[in-house]
């Protein structure tokens, strides 16, 4: 476990541990030696560290020959590209990236991807808890992705919007030509909504983590599910089918 003694890593030793089929033989956090994780004979790395330096962890995880299950935040379609290229040497490795362990924030992101084409307008709001280092979320960027994909498909013209006089930051990050908003504030853990509107109605997808046990399962699927699937896999979609 790489990240072991942060909120995520925390969980997933537990989670690990309860598990008859799993075993923890490694937690590694800041100032740590990666080579705990190889000389401990790890199958399997889970990574929950942070964006700046999860892109060395796992460089390193793929040269070592280990599977790599990886929860942190940060990835951009280049940075995906770059662990092709690394897993491209190493043919046998698997890789699993995932945006959000939570299976209802998966189906969240399905259903907004399903809505796109049907709404001229949409928004995403996403908060979380105030020590997250990052802005907007994993889950909102990979969700406004998907979005923008579906209405590029679909031959969307942008989301009607008047504004002219803006505040910088009041309308929110602009992903891909979606906007959004970023909520941090203390007593919330993870959530999301992403809201549509078009003539006369409004649809609201709505996801709430309250505690981080709702990514276990999926955390523990993909520890389960890597080792069988080399190459790169972003998302747990496929791993749920
Ligand atoms: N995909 C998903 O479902 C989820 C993803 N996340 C993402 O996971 C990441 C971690 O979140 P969270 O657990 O809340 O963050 P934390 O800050 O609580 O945990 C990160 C841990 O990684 C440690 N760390 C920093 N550098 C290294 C390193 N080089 N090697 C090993 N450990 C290191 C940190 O130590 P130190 O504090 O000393 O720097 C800290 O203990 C974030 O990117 C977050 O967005 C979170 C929840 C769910
Ligand atoms: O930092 C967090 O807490 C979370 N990070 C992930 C993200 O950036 O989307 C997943 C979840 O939202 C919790």
């Amino acid at each position: 476990m790489l990240g072991a003694r942060g909120r995520m890593g925390i969980e997933v030793c537990k989670a690990v541990d309860a598990a008859d089929d799993l075993e923890l033989v490694a937690m590694v956090d800041q100032g740590d030696w990666l080579f705990n994780a190889s000389d401990a004979g790890a199958e399997v790395v889970v990574d929950f560290t942070t964006p700046d330096v999860v892109m060395d962890n796992l460089h390193w995880c793929i040269d070592q020959g280990i599977n790599v299950v990886v929860g942190t935040s940060g990835f951009t379609e280049q940075r995906l590209e770059r662990v092709r290229t690394w897993l491209s040497h190493k043919p046998g490795v698997g890789v699993v990236i995932a945006p959000n362990f939570g299976i209802g924030a998966v189906l969240m992101m399905q259903f907004a991807a399903r809505a796109a084409r049907f709404f001229e307008s949409v928004e995403v709001i996403e908060q979380h808890h105030p020590r997250k280092l990052d802005a907007p979320s994993g889950t909102a960027t990979h969700t406004a992705r998907l979005i923008a994909q579906a209405r590029a498909e679909a031959g969307l013209a942008p989301a009607p919007d008047a504004t002219k006089d803006e505040v910088p930051g009041a309308r929110g990050a602009d992903i891909d030509g979606v906007r959004v908003h970023s909520v941090r504030a203390a007593g919330l853990v993870a959530h999301q909504e992403v809201l549509f509107g078009t003539t006369g109605e409004t649809l609201t997808i709505r996801h709430d983590s309250f505690d981080r046990g709702s990514f276990m399962p999926g955390v523990l699927l993909a520890v389960r599910e890597v080792p069988q699937r080399p190459g790169l896999t972003v998302g747990i979609d496929a791993l749920l089918d």
